[in-house]
């Protein structure tokens, strides 16, 4: 029993990293919490069939092609041609060592987790699968998204699939189209041409990825096509056809594409149409998101919201350290020292991207005099021993203060090291001397950092 007539202090629901960062900052800090789940498992879609299944499965594709592509195996006359459900296999084992680890947290922490679907019947009661009621001082709202479907597309159709749904494939298709070039059909396309699938990716913006820095966008669109990728840009479908031996894409510029199966990657939308939000008088936007303050507070103070729900940035990484900031809050604790605005993105495609700061464009446009140091990968002993020589680090830096501004990176490892540059660029004290005064070890991928900032610190003049 909370210190009020409450069941609890806080009731968060959904267990994804949004709804776990909540509960678990709240609980240190000494407030009763419970958690709703309507999955039979915690961890949200970010688990079971969101990030990790897919980082999961494009590792597993990663290290087969290394093997597969060596030479050394090749000679050895070493040949596979694994299946979807071999690929798959390790997926399985993965998201339940991370489900036990997850829920372990709950039980060792004292959270209780009811499994079923939460609604709210008023301001301080939700209803599990409209049975149990309990009561809550506050709430944390963390139910993530699911794909958004278009009523005139039969996803019951068998060859027609969504960014939830694709991961059960049960054998390997020929031939894909995916709609939507998002970061999910950027991913995907990229992930089934490495198994050797035809892939036709259609966008219906004009560029990739076009809130990354244009250097890095043009490099993907070129290694994306080089490895085969159809691209299309500025499209919009006009109707899909299921066959029985295929899928038609009807374009409405009258092209059409026909692949063995299609992907539906194009959206999602906030899980908050079952929520009973017409109960607390809370109102959602055209993609069912909820608004929140700099506090994750919504219209109602009591009401808190993190994680996909809210829309962007929409990623696991930045759910987690919402739902500790909404906590932090409820706490009274100083809640704005989580660097939530600069969240890097980590885009695994062949390249891998990642990205920290401003882009060049921002730059421009900010008037904000800047200057560019780049290192070419292939230049790298560390990337030329691993035979993966593809890729670029790009640093922005003031040209005055020498203050980092903005780190671009594609290529391997670009995910990890980007942490590097995003410590320096947050740093009070740190400027892009750091990279060239400090020793780092030999060969990594991070001394790209010093032949960046070497190459940029020379166009000074
Ligand atoms: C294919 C794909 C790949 C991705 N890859 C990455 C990546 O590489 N890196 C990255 O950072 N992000 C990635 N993301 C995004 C990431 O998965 C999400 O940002 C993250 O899962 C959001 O966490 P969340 O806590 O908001 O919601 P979720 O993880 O979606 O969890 C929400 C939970 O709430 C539950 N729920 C919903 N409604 C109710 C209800 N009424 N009652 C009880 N429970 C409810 C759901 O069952 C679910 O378990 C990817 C997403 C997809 C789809
Ligand atoms: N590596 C990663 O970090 C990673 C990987 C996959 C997904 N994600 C996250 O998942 C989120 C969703 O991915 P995505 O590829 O769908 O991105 P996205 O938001 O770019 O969506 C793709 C397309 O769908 C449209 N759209 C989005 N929501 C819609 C809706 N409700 N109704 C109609 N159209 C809609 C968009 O305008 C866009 O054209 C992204 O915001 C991304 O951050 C991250």
């Amino acid at each position: 029993m909370s210190e009020h007539q409450y069941d609890f202090d806080l009731f968060v629901i959904g267990t994804g990293p949004g709804g776990e960062g909540a509960a678990m900052q709240a609980r240190k800090g000494g407030l009763s919490v419970g958690v709703a789940e309507k999955y039979r498992q915690i961890g949200g879609g970010c688990t079971h069939w969101g990030t990790i299944p897919s980082k999961a499965l494009r590792y597993t594709i990663t290290n087969t092609n290394n093997v597969l592509k060596n030479p050394m195996f090749r000679e050895l006359g070493i040949h596979a041609n694994p299946s979807m459900e071999q690929l798959r296999r390790g997926t399985a084992t993965i998201i339940s060592k991370q489900v036990s680890m997850r829920q372990s947290f709950y039980d060792r922490n004292d959270v209780p987790v009811h499994t079923g679907h939460a609604k709210f019947i008023d301001d301080h009661t939700i209803t599990i699968d409209d049975g149990e009621q309990i009561t809550s001082n506050r709430f944390v709202i963390s139910t993530g998204t699911r794909p958004y479907r278009p009523a005139d597309v039969n996803f019951d159709h068998p060859r027609i699939f969504d960014s939830d749904t694709i991961l059960m494939l049960d054998r390997k298709p020929t031939s894909i189209t995916i709609y939507g070039a998002g970061v999910i059909g950027t991913e995907y396309a990229s992930m089934f041409r490495n198994i050797g699938m035809k892939v036709n990716l259609i966008n219906t913006r004009s560029s990739l990825l076009d809130f990354l820095d244009d250097e890095i966008v043009d490099a993907l669109s070129y290694h994306l096509r080089d490895q085969g990728v159809v691209i299309r840009h500025d499209e919009e479908y006009e109707r899909i056809e299921g066959l029985d031996d295929g899928v038609i894409l009807h374009l409405q510029s009258g092209k059409q594409i026909k692949s063995d199966v299609l992907l539906w990657g194009n959206g999602r939308t906030g899980n908050t149409n079952a929520l009973g939000l017409e109960n607390v008088n809370l109102d959602v936007n055209s993609r069912g998101q909820l608004e929140v303050n700099g506090h994750f507070q919504t219209a109602r103070e009591h009401i808190y919201a993190v994680g996909d729900v809210i829309g962007y940035p929409s990623l696991a990484s930045a759910a987690y350290t919402q739902g500790r900031a909404a906590a932090m809050h409820m706490l009274g604790e100083k809640d704005d020292n989580f660097r939530l605005h600069d969240i890097p993105t980590g885009i695994y495609t062949s390249p891998e991207i990642s990205s920290v700061g401003k882009t060049e464009r921002e730059l421009t446009a900010a008037k904000i005099p800047y200057e560019v140091g780049q290192s070419q990968f292939k230049s790298l002993a560390r990337a030329q021993i691993m035979g993966n020589t593809v890729g670029m680090l790009k640093l922005l830096f003031h040209r005055e203060t020498l203050k980092v501004l903005g780190v671009h990176c594609f290529g391997a490892n670009a995910s990890e090291i980007i942490h590097i540059g995003q410590a320096v660029m947050d740093s009070e004290d740190l400027t892009l001397e750091y990279f060239f005064e400090t020793t780092f070890n030999y060969p990594t991928m991070a001394e790209a950092y010093r032949v960046a900032a070497l190459n940029g610190f020379n166009r000074l003049f």
